[in-house]
């Protein structure tokens, strides 16, 4: 055990050195009066003994089938990330912006530590120290989690680098880290007995990003609750990186290898469920061509020598369940198959495995859905899901096949191109290219898709998601976007050429016009012949499209009509869309870059 110089006479397993760090652990527990204290050392030993206790306390279910993984289901009321509980609390208002929730700091800490007050009495108060990216990097990138939520503590083991060894570095390099401080909101009174999921009506995940310090209360739910992920790697990075000049973005990063052997990485920014995490894992339906992972959620990039370098800052998958499948998602089942895992609000087998809606074609004769009840094929045909559509796997990314070495690369791996998209029913065509920097950021920045359930609230509403950032940003949408602008100024010849892409296309039926999955891979040999400048485009008012025969669909089978309504350019579908990017952008107000305003004077005219 560590010398330790916390304070506190709360029962204490572990300490640190770190004078500060020991000072915020002391505080807390004064705050919150935890029973005990574990300094989590982010061991097999630690992970067996809570996923046992997890077990015991009727959090998980051991599963049968699958070696070392765990069932959960979580209270019905806290299953995705709460975007009207979240907020930007920066010294001012401005600071937030349009798209941000905003209160002041001083009143968020105040009505917050009076929710925190003896908030975690009758449990274990978790002091998890991580890093986000690698232990070895130039800089790296510390956090502290502290957590009421066993839960919580075995998830961050998959999903980053946690433990002793990020302790020890911190210790011997006084390092500054990101502050997080995570409550599920139930205290025990002396003799009450626990639930399944504990957590609170009353949620609040607040970001400070000027002190990088991160409050979740009231929900035990993944993004709400796994502070390294979204609130830190996403929305106080984004802040970080627009004062120091990078980029922290809601990206895949796929390593593709063409059949010459000529290899590109591609980083792809689609909104929460849709399609990151099976574009990351594809495995391409097109001969010769190889597609392995880097990164399936999130990717920080720095220049470095005329390049856009980017980094996975994760260690686990947090994947959307439903539709992965051994034909839609091969790479992400075998991930799965090795155990290790925790699966949350996934239907269970009565023999102990795992299913969802799309896992196979054909549902098993019975089931336990994800609110514990019998669940039968009838109950599917009646409208009944048997998994959450939210529902989730957390996986160790090494468990990938298709998990690229570069994936322990700390320097990261150099983009040569980013793609944006987003589920569209209408007018965005298949694969579009942009003509230049400015325009890539312009596309991106009015990136639109319909809602799905990975966040709280309506399904299906179409809704701008700049970037696939907008609940993600974490300063002033304006600012963040500005900084997209600059810095194609300052580093010109190292950004990536920019595409939109969209899955989602309906046809006159009303299915998806487009296979999707592995026939994606037919949408990246164009972006790679383009990069590779062996074909030529078509100019159309909303840039670059392949022009006829360049798409690759030999033995695809789509009808004609289908392939039509994939990728055609729509001016009338685009004239309707026009007004809808105005509307969006007046959010903006004079912070609105010059260069965006000017790129929507450019396609207004060239639909005229
Ligand atoms: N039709 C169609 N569906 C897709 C395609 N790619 C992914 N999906 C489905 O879209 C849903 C979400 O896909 P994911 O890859 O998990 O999305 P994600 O962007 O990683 O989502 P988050 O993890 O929430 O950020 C799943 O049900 C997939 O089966 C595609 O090419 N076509
Ligand atoms: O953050 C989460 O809980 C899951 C996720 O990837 C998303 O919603 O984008
Ligand atoms: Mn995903």
């Amino acid at each position: 055990m560590t010398a330790t110089t916390t304070t506190t006479n709360i029962p204490t397993t572990g300490g640190t050195s770190h004078a500060e760090l020991a000072q915020w652990v002391a505080e807390v527990a004064e705050l919150t009066t935890p029973d005990r204290i574990v300094w989590c050392d982010g061991s097999r030993a630690e992970w067996d003994q809570l996923t046992s206790d997890l077990v015991d306390s009727g959090t998980f279910v051991r599963l049968e089938q699958k070696p070392n993984s765990f069932w959960a289901a979580s209270d019905p009321t806290d299953v995705a990330r709460v975007e009207d509980r979240t907020y930007i609390c920066s010294p001012d208002e401005q600071g937030a912006g349009p798209t941000n929730n905003w209160m002041d700091p001083d009143e968020m800490k105040g009505l917050m530590s009076d929710l925190y007050r003896g908030c975690m009495r009758g449990r274990t108060m978790y002091v998890i120290p991580f890093v986000m990216g690698h232990l070895e990097a130039d800089i790296p990138m510390y956090g502290v989690e502290i957590t009421d939520s066993a839960y919580v503590v075995v998830s961050m083991h998959i999903m980053a680098r946690v433990g002793s060894a990020v302790l020890k570095q911190m210790e011997e390099t006084d390092a500054g880290y990101v502050k997080g401080l995570h409550s599920v909101g139930y205290p025990l009174e002396e003799g009450q007995a626990d639930v399944p999921w504990p957590c609170n009506d009353t949620k609040y995940i607040v970001h400070f990003p000027h002190e990088r310090t991160i409050w979740s209360y009231g929900s035990g739910y993944g993004g709400n609750a796994l502070l390294g992920k979204k609130c830190y790697a996403l929305r106080i990075a984004s802040a970080m990186a627009h004062d120091e000049g990078w980029m922290a973005e809601h990206m895949l990063i796929l390593k593709l290898t063409n059949p010459e052997g000529k290899v590109h990485y591609i980083a792809a920014a689609f909104p929460s469920a849709c399609g990151k995490t099976n574009l990351a894992m594809i495995e391409p339906t097109i001969p010769g061509w190889k597609a392995e992972m880097v990164g399936d959620d999130i990717a920080w990039m720095r220049f470095r020598d005329g390049k856009l370098y980017a980094v996975n800052p994760e260690n686990g998958l947090f994947g959307v369940a439903p539709g992965t499948g051994k034909a839609t998602n091969a790479n992400a089942i075998l991930a799965i198959e090795g155990g290790n895992s925790i699966f949350t609000n996934v239907a269970r087998t009565p023999d102990g495995d795992v299913w969802w809606e799309g896992m196979t074609k054909e549902a098993p004769e019975h089931l336990i859905d994800w609110h514990g009840n019998e669940w039968t094929p009838a109950d599917g045909e009646a409208g009944t899901l048997s998994a959450h559509p939210n529902s989730r796997f957390c996986t160790p990314i090494v468990q990938t096949p298709c998990a690229a070495p570069e994936f322990n690369d700390p320097n990261g791996v150099p983009i040569s191109a980013i793609l944006f998209g987003g589920r569209r029913k209408t007018t965005v065509p298949l694969v579009t290219q942009a003509r230049d920097w400015d325009h890539g950021t312009f596309i991106g920045s009015t990136v639109s898709s319909e809602t799905t359930a990975a966040a709280a609230g309506a399904v299906g509403v179409v809704r701008r998601d700049p970037m696939a950032m907008l609940p993600f940003i974490g300063y002033n949408a304006g600012d963040y976007l500005q900084h997209w602008v600059n810095l194609g100024k300052e580093h010109a010849g190292a950004m990536p050429e920019v595409f939109l892409v969209n899955w989602f296309r309906r046809d006159a039926d009303g299915g998806f016009a487009w296979p999707g999955f592995g026939e994606n891979s037919r949408v990246l040999k164009w972006i790679v012949d383009r990069l590779e400048g062996n074909v030529d485009a078509v100019e159309t008012p909303i840039g670059l499209v392949p022009a006829a025969g360049d798409l690759d669909t030999d033995g695809l089978d789509v009808s004609a009509e289908q392939l039509e309504a994939a990728t055609r350019f729509d001016s009338e579908e685009w004239r309707a869309e026009v007004p809808l990017i105005e509307e969006w952008f007046t959010k903006f107000g004079d912070k609105l870059p010059p260069e965006l305003s000017a790129e929507l004077d450019n396609l207004k005219k060239a639909l005229d």
